[in-house]
């Protein structure tokens, strides 16, 4: 198990030192739109999980989203400071 600032480290540093087989550096070299139309897809199976698949199902997808949603912000160089002042 890490913390959603555990995994951020852990993907920037994917980031930079691009090991072999990493899905984070393909989704990186992929690019933002196709982070994007992840991000959406994440969502939209968080959401049908919540409403038909039971509060497991909806928590296995809702950390999917929230890797995505990492990848993006990595994506734009974004820092979690960045995402945490509009809390
Ligand atoms: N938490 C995640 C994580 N959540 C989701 N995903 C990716 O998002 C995809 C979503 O799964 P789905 O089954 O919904 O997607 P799918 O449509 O069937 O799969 P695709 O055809 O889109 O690959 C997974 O296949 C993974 O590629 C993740 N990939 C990585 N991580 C973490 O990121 C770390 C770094 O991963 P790597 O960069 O791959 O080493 C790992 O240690 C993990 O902890």
């Amino acid at each position: 198990m890490k913390t959603f600032e555990e995994l951020f480290a852990e993907l920037g540093d994917k980031a930079r030192t691009r090991p072999e087989g990493s899905g984070t550096v393909a989704e990186l070299d992929a690019g933002v739109h196709t982070i994007g139309k992840k991000l959406v897809e994440e969502a939209a199976e968080s959401w049908m999980a919540a409403e038909h698949e039971g509060k497991d199902r909806a928590a296995e997808e809702l950390s999917q989203l929230l890797y995505h949603a990492q990848v993006m912000m990595i994506a734009l160089d974004l820092k979690l400071e960045d995402v945490y002042r509009h809390l």
